[in-house]
């Protein structure tokens, strides 16, 4: 069981701590939907924190936010209160936060904007680009031209990093000269995700699972994250974007890396990234005509791709993704990618690592799933071959399961399947709460290194050269689980 006081303990008394949180665009959806409920489950944890949030966004936003600047401020105050209060979040650091909050109309485009913006901040400060990477990128450039910037600056970015691994390297070296890369969060919420740091836990915490945690054991690894979600009305992002540059790019391969990784030797923002980044460094995608792999793990494919039709989620009419708003068609967009990759490493050759994720998925799976191999010898005389051992983790429900074998192997029926099974509690924190937390603790070990971020992109770049020459957009109906592939 998770220690419910361990989301209590008071925050570092460390120089690093922000003070000050600019949130660039901050009239966007992602603001008002998940920073700041995140951070108001951070400040109800945390009493003693005291933060200053700064909304801003350009001053002909057309969106909800008012003509004047009175109105947008007065708009940002509610959606600061509403957004906290979404989450119950009370407390002395939320009345703090709520009371010191200001809005900032800017055009981060804009070097004199940004000098308006950032004159008279309190540092440390934090920049957090809520923003499209192209905008980012022309911040980043303003940000370039000011003839000094605030004490202690960090930035964060969201995902995506650029859009290719061409921008990606462009933006990283443009952020290379703002600040260091200890001062640099990019942003991935799947590693806030509970599930997956409880992965940490398994691994880290305990005598029982390192000491198998290689191809001599594991047979196999799995990491899914399904949606019943369709476009739902993104879709001038999705289309330009698909299944494996929205989901695995960063966030499946981050879990990966850190599911794969050797132990770091300290849990720190050197150790970590630099264990994840040498798991990626060693990803290509799953030979099948290997030899040894086709002998082993016969009739693998390694990537599938596949678009939904229409069809009905959860009792919804979902209609064809081709008839969405704002997709053309003929782009052949994915909604559903599977990669078959491989970790070319002592520890890891040889074992199939699938990453699957799919939109308008009728009874999704979401989980990091490990398959052991089979015990080393089989008697003679037991009548069933023992099923393997499967240790599973959901990425949001924090259901932890291992599977097991026990009873009489001499019972004609086969030996019984035990369940070990646990829901882990709730940890008061939302995948955004933990991003804030370590946003606002000036501490990057769960955030993806700049390298990290580039060598996420080569692999995205292997599976997508498969499409054209062996995988097909297959198309599936709303609801299914998905292409079928023989
Ligand atoms: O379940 P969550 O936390 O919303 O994460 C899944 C989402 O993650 C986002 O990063 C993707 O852009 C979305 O397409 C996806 O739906």
């Amino acid at each position: 069981m998770r220690d419910p006081a361990f989301h209590l303990t008071p925050y570092p008394d460390s120089m690093d701590n922000i003070r000050t949180l600019v949130i660039l665009g901050a009239s966007g959806d992602l603001t008002a939907r998940l920073l700041l409920p995140g951070l108001g489950s951070l400040l109800a944890l945390q009493p003693e924190r005291e933060i200053t949030v700064i909304g801003s966004a350009r001053e002909d936003f057309p969106g909800p936010l008012g003509p004047d600047d009175d109105v947008r401020a007065e708009t940002w105050e509610e959606t600061v209160a509403k957004a906290f209060s979404s989450v119950d979040a009370t407390g002395p650091a939320v009345d703090h936060a709520r009371e010191n909050t200001r809005w900032v109309s800017c055009d981060v485009t804009e070097a004199a904007d940004l000098e308006k913006l950032l004159g008279g901040v309190v540092g440390p400060v934090c920049l957090y680009f809520a923003l499209a990477p192209a905008i980012t990128k022309r911040a980043c450039a303003a940000l370039a031209e000011l003839d000094a910037l605030p004490e202690d600056l960090y930035l964060a970015l969201e995902k995506p990093v650029g859009t290719d691994l061409h921008s990606a390297r462009a933006l990283n070296a443009q952020v290379g000269e703002l600040v260091d890369e200890e001062h640099t969060f990019r942003v991935d919420h799947f590693l806030g995700m509970p599930g997956v740091l409880d992965i940490v836990g398994l691994r880290f915490a305990n005598r029982l699972f390192e000491p198998i945690w290689d191809r001599r054991h594991i047979q196999s690894i799995e990491i899914v994250f399904d949606e019943t979600l369709a476009l739902e009305g993104r879709g001038e992002f999705y289309d330009t974007t698909g299944a494996a540059r929205d989901m695995l790019q960063s966030h499946l391969l981050q879990v990966m890396a850190l599911t794969m990784m050797d132990p770091p030797s300290r849990f720190d923002a050197v150790e970590v990234p630099a264990n994840t980044a040498h798991i990626l460094r060693a990803t290509r995608l799953w030979d099948e005509e290997s030899a040894t792999h086709a002998a082993e793990h016969p009739g693998i494919t390694p990537v599938v791709r596949g678009r939904y039709t229409a069809g009905t989620v959860g009792g919804q009419d979902v209609p064809d993704y081709a008839a969405e708003k704002d997709v053309d068609p003929q782009r052949e967009t994915e909604t559903f990618v599977q990669a078959i990759l491989e970790v070319d490493t002592w520890r890891w050759n040889g074992v199939p690592v699938t990453l699957r994720s799919g939109k308008a998925i009728g009874d999704p799976a979401q989980h990091i799933r490990v398959t052991f191999r089979r015990p080393p010898h089989e008697y003679k005389g037991w009548p069933h071959p023992t099923a393997p051992n499967v240790l599973s983790v959901g990425f949001e429900e924090e259901h932890v399961q291992l599977d097991a074998n026990v009873g009489s192997p001499f019972d004609s029926r086969g030996m019984n399947r035990l369940t070990l099974s646990s829901r882990v509690p709730e940890p008061g924190l939302t995948a955004y709460g933990s991003v804030m937390r370590w946003i606002l603790d000036g501490d990057p070990t769960f955030t993806v290194r700049a390298d990290a971020s580039e060598e996420g992109w080569r692999i995205i770049d292997l599976i997508q050269d498969a499409y054209d020459t062996c995988a097909p957009l297959r198309e599936y109906p709303a609801g299914s689980q998905g292409p079928v592939v023989k």
